[in-house]
């Protein structure tokens, strides 16, 4: 899956130019409104992407749709409107329905997880011909994503790898709320939620769980009920996958074969809804020779071609695209009974929170799982020393390499501490699921019973089951008590998981005695995450002059918002041509964006600022001086690898599934084995 940011890690520069257009129209209005907003609660601020306004508006929301209004706390119909179901294209597995109606632009009420994988590729290269390689998006999906580490790959669990994607029907989009505000997916949030979350130094919790917990989609055009969700993974996704997935049509293609069918029957004496075979036979040699993927955007037979005309070719091939709801209520699994918020549970960051009144032995939600292996999870640093065979360290090549520790998402997967498998569910917000102790786990995992579960993977061998490169397995999580409606649900983690979780306290609070640097290194004080926030904050912002006298601290870099000139605008789709925030790097001054100085007009600060920016489909790199970007348009975020979860000695430990579920013939590591996986 590919975002459609710019990667701006390319950066060549190779012609700069001068001008000062700074489009006022084009974004301050929207911006200022944006970060002025008072708590309305249907505009995408925090307060209203918070749990309980998700619930209620939810709520609202089916109470519209069925056109009688009821008390926002009346739980009674309230009724599930996100299913997991057979997908309507041919082998692609489950995908996602919806039983309640979208207007465009709607946002998905569900914000997710974006888990970021740091170089996996380099510290783990085996791992791109593996089912891991098949879901991460590119990191501009994250706010700020592409500065967070070189090369980033993201997992997005529920819409973005559960949802399927077909180019012509695409219903669902990626919103670039980071275009508006650089914290709008959660990046930094757990700072604002109250001190109860709020990480300081001090925190054991640092760094164990992802920042970015706002990622949003919305209805890219009207969707109706009963649609299955389609995402855009981007053609290349598809190109690159051709020789398993086959030919697969662009959505320029279907708009093209729906042009050619419309002009085959205009052809036809009074148009009548019949095709001469011949005719239509000779364009699809001529659609063949132009281009394989517009070929296959065509029905094969003749006879089809009145009703691909009247719904398109796209719907056309995929005519169960849109089901009756009892369809999807007969074959379907509720997955969205939980909303993420901030945890009840001191650093643990964010959880998850019934969206309505469950009953004790119900099913809370389902989710297929991707089935991994702990060592693509490693991380590893080349360390100087020949002293091989210590523990965590190997020799590859002419290298000695040290086990440095895991990605984050092994804080995300289920398995057995001795288990070199692992297993990632990705089902919507079933990520946020927290660990409470036995007394207060109020939901348990069982495998699942839904018919699309493979049990019988179970009895496969290790090696067999890591060969696999699809989805079978599937877990249900089941409530255990009664659970009311905004209710935290918590999963016993299992005693491993215990166990370590307190070995890490006691290790970070030795460590802090001790103030041994390795341990925070990279690790950011809470200067970062609060400085956009102030109200009053405009001093924060340096220009180049003070940055000499004062320089920001080391983790800290700005980015700046920025509409480029409407002449490099002719192609909508050149990256130039969208508001942006500026990420790419200036050779001059570290910063992307640099402030040159601080005029004061119309009682406002603003700035006049330079900033490179790359344009990814040329590589060429701009300098642009920009007159009088408003504060807001700027904002300080971390740079490379100096979030918390890229810190060192912060917590990784999978979560245990119950010993009953595990097979025992997947045991297969002893306690310290772990390091020692990763071979040539
Ligand atoms: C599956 S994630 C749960 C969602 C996570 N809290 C978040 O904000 O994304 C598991 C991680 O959450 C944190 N966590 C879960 N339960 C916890 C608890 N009871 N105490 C402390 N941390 C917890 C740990 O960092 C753990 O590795």
């Amino acid at each position: 899956k590919v975002d459609n940011t710019p990667d701006d890690k390319t950066t060549t520069a190779k012609s700069s130019s001068l001008f000062t257009r700074y489009d006022r129209n084009a974004y301050d209005n929207a911006a200022r409104n944006h970060f002025n907003s008072t708590a309305d609660d249907e505009k995408l601020t925090y307060g209203n992407l918070d749990k309980d306004a998700i619930i209620k508006r939810r709520q609202r929301k089916r109470n519209n749709d069925n056109s009688s209004q009821q008390d926002d706390n009346d739980d009674s119909n309230n009724k599930c409107t996100t299913y997991l179901a057979p997908s309507s294209i041919p082998n692609s597995g489950l995908g996602m329905y919806t039983t309640i109606p979208y207007a465009k632009g709607d946002t998905f009420l569900l914000p997710e997880i974006g888990i970021m994988l740091q170089d996996k590729d380099a510290h783990y290269p085996q791992g791109s011909n593996k089912l891991l390689a098949q879901y991460p998006w590119g990191p501009g999906i994250l706010t700020g994503g592409h500065r967070e580490v070189t090369t980033g790959a993201v997992m997005v669990p529920g819409l973005g790898m559960l949802a399927n994607s077909h180019l012509g029907l695409v219903n669902f989009r990626h919103s670039d709320t980071w275009r508006m505000q650089i914290d709008e997916d959660g990046t930094d949030s757990l700072s604002l939620e109250g001190l109860q979350s709020s990480t300081t130094l001090k925190d054991v919790g640092r760094g164990s769980s992802s920042y970015h917990s706002r990622v949003l989609f919305h209805a890219d055009k009207n969707i109706q009920r009963g649609e299955e969700l389609f995402v855009n993974y981007g053609d290349e996704w598809f190109t690159a996958r051709e020789s398993w997935i086959g030919v697969i049509p662009s959505a320029k293609n279907y708009e093209e074969a729906d042009r050619l069918i419309a002009e085959l029957f205009s052809e036809n004496d009074g148009g009548h809804d019949v095709v001469d075979p011949q005719a239509y036979e000779v364009l699809l040699q001529d659609a063949a020779e132009k281009d394989k993927r517009l070929r296959a955007a065509f029905p094969d037979n003749v006879e089809d071609l009145p009703v691909a005309k009247d719904i398109g070719t796209a719907r056309f091939s995929a005519r169960s695209s849109i089901q009756s709801v009892e369809w999807i209520e007969e074959n379907g699994v509720c997955i969205d009974n939980l909303v993420s918020g901030t945890s009840t549970i001191a650093q643990a960051g964010r959880g998850a929170f019934a969206t309505r009144t469950i009953n004790k032995g119900a099913v809370i939600t389902t989710t297929p799982l991707i089935t991994l292996e702990r060592e693509q999870l490693q991380l590893w640093e080349e360390v100087d020393g020949t002293d091989v065979g210590v523990q965590n360290k190997i020799k590859k090549e002419d290298k000695v390499l040290e086990m440095v520790g895991h990605q984050l998402l092994l804080n995300y997967c289920y398995g057995h501490v001795n288990s070199s498998l692992i297993l990632f569910p990705y089902s919507p917000t079933v990520n946020f699921i927290n660990h409470g102790s036995k007394e207060k786990a109020n939901a348990e995992i069982v495998w699942s019973s839904y018919p699309y579960h493979k049990g019988e993977w179970l009895n496969l061998s290790l090696e067999e089951m890591k060969e696999l490169q699809k989805t079978g397995l599937m877990f249900d999580i089941v409530a255990t008590k009664d659970i009311s409606l905004g209710g935290e649900v918590l999963l016993y983690y299992g005693k491993d998981w215990e166990d370590s979780w307190n070995e890490h306290i006691e290790d970070w609070t030795t460590a802090e005695n001790e103030q041994d640097g390795m341990m925070h290194k990279n690790v950011t004080d809470t200067l970062g995450v609060h400085l956009n926030q102030r109200s009053n904050s405009d001093s924060i912002i340096l220009t180049v002059e003070e940055q000499k006298i004062q320089p920001y601290p080391p983790y800290l870099e700005t980015v700046c918002r920025f509409k480029p000139p409407a002449e490099k605008c002719q192609d909508e789709n050149n990256d130039y041509c969208t508001i942006r925030w500026s990420l790419s790097m200036n050779e001059m001054h570290d910063n992307p964006c640099d402030v040159i100085s601080r005029p004061s007009i119309d009682g406002n600060d603003w700035y006049f600022v330079r900033m490179n920016i790359t344009n990814s489909t040329s590589n060429e790199t701009t300098r642009y001086h920009v007159e009088f970007l408003p504060r807001y348009a700027i904002r300080l975020i971390n740079r490379e690898y100096t979030k918390d979860q890229y810190s060192r000695g912060v917590f990784r430990e999978v979560i245990g599934l119950p010993e009953s579920l595990f097979p025992d013939h997947w045991i297969d590591l002893k306690e310290e084995d772990d390091n020692y996986i990763y071979q040539d």
